[in-house]
């Protein structure tokens, strides 16, 4: 009986340091504050090995302590600061290390091969069919079906086409080699080469750069708001991020979850608060802290163009209060085709967009959808997503992008 009372004894304690290792582990973000007023919460990662102190610094010194802050000036507190809370003492977490992302250059290079479905629809339905010796004008047609088919667009492919056709003495008597540059060379040239692409993510005036990400639920949105957050930390940015989808708490989580990896803070509110007053709340936090970048993410769930017109332009002048808007991005899922160009249209009208990042186009065989989104809006293609990895979105370059469309370069 005895041994039995023991034993029972002994689950019990497992069970109980068990379940407080999971909440612990779970934990990874210290409450700093709640703003009663606009409903936000600002969350930091703890440091990696910080060692169990018993005094906390106050709330604004310690939003400067997430990776590449810049430590705050106690007088940096706007008079509108939330009220302080007391903080619970720090617990060490031994095991929280911060990832350290790699740098956005060569990103491409490295993921080019994961265009493998645009490659073997695209690229080798071409290499295929120019290799013929003599091209017949049903070899021109499927030339110019095949580019149709990945969504290059209309106007793109008769510049292809026509220019392909003037070379067709070269043609004949290329190599497999020559064949697949020529190839690279015509579709890099449709790709727009001279567009700039750099991203606004720069200190301008003295405060950070803001880089609003817009576009529907289900295009990657969260995602590539934790991605880019990556890219820049990679670079050796600071950075802050701002949840204004306010809808669905799980895209904080999301959010927050992103920038806990990288050692960046997340500002977000509750579920349902002003997405404004969120994104102002993250930008005021960057402007105190600051760093060189903030990354606000937003709803894409308005149905209208109304709604979405009102709230989108409702957050950029509430930020702009406090730092500029350097880059505005809009998110659009490749997969969707034509699609995708129509709701773009809604966004665009509804805010000065300046990049576009497209995603999932490892998922597609359309890789052509870059020349057409860039020319039906106007507006270059700045990064894109080629996976779900943390780290499967780079900065778009033509030449590479269309070496990944051809093959035969790995
Ligand atoms: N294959 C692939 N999947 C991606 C890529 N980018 C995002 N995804 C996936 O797309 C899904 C939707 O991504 P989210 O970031 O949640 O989409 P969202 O637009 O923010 O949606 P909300 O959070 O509801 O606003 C997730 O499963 C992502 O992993 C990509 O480049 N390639």
């Amino acid at each position: 009986m005895e041994f039995v009372l023991i034993a029972i004894a002994i689950l019990l304690v497992a069970l109980v340091a068990g379940v407080g290792l999971l909440v612990g582990r779970g934990r990874r973000t210290t409450r700093l504050d709640d703003d009663a007023a606009s409903g936000t919460t600002l969350t930091r990662p703890r440091p990696p090995a910080a060692p169990p102190t018993v005094e906390q610094p106050p709330p604004a010194g310690a939003t400067a302590s997430g990776r590449g802050l810049a430590p705050a000036e106690p007088d940096a507190v706007t008079p509108e600061a939330p009220p302080e809370v007391e903080l619970p003492p720090a617990v060490p977490e031994p095991d929280l290390v911060f990832e350290t992302p790699p740098p956005s250059a060569g990103r491409l290079v490295r993921l080019r091969s994961r265009l493998a479905r645009s490659q073997s629809s695209l690229g080798r339905g071409l290499l295929t069919v120019l290799a013929r010796e003599r091209l017949t004008e049903d070899d021109w047609e499927e030339v110019e079906e095949t580019l149709l088919a990945a969504d290059v667009g209309v106007a793109a492919t008769t510049q292809i086409v026509d220019r392909l056709r003037t070379q067709a003495m070269v043609l004949a008597t290329a190599s497999p080699a020559d064949l697949r540059a020529l190839l690279v060379r015509e579709l890099t040239a449709v790709l727009g080469p001279d567009l700039d692409r750099t991203l606004g993510t720069d200190r301008r005036d003295g405060r950070p750069g803001v880089v609003l990400v817009v576009g529907v639920n289900g295009a990657g949105k969260t995602t590539t708001v934790g991605k880019i957050a990556r890219v820049l930390v990679g670079d050796g940015r600071s950075v802050v991020l701002g949840a204004a989808d306010t809808f669905r708490a799980a895209a904080a989580d999301q959010l927050e979850t992103w920038g806990e990896r990288v050692g960046v803070l997340t500002v977000r509110g509750r579920e349902g608060a002003d997405p404004a007053s969120v994104a102002f709340e993250a930008v005021r936090t960057g402007v105190e802290a600051e760093v060189d970048t903030v990354v606000v993410d937003t709803a894409g769930r308005l149905h209208t163009k109304s709604g979405l017109m009102d709230e989108l332009g409702k957050i950029k002048r509430v930020v702009e209060k406090q730092s500029p808007v350097t880059e505005t991005l809009l998110v659009l899922d490749a997969t969707t085709g034509q699609n995708g160009i129509v709701q773009a249209r809604v966004f665009t009208a509804a805010v000065d967009v300046t990049g576009v990042v497209l995603t999932k186009l490892d998922g597609t065989a359309r890789g052509g959808i870059v020349v057409s989104v860039q020319r039906e809006l106007g507006i270059p293609v700045k990064l894109i997503g080629l996976g779900e990895g943390a780290d499967d979105l780079a900065p778009f370059e033509p030449e590479v992008f269309a070496e990944g469309l051809v093959g035969g370069a790995d």
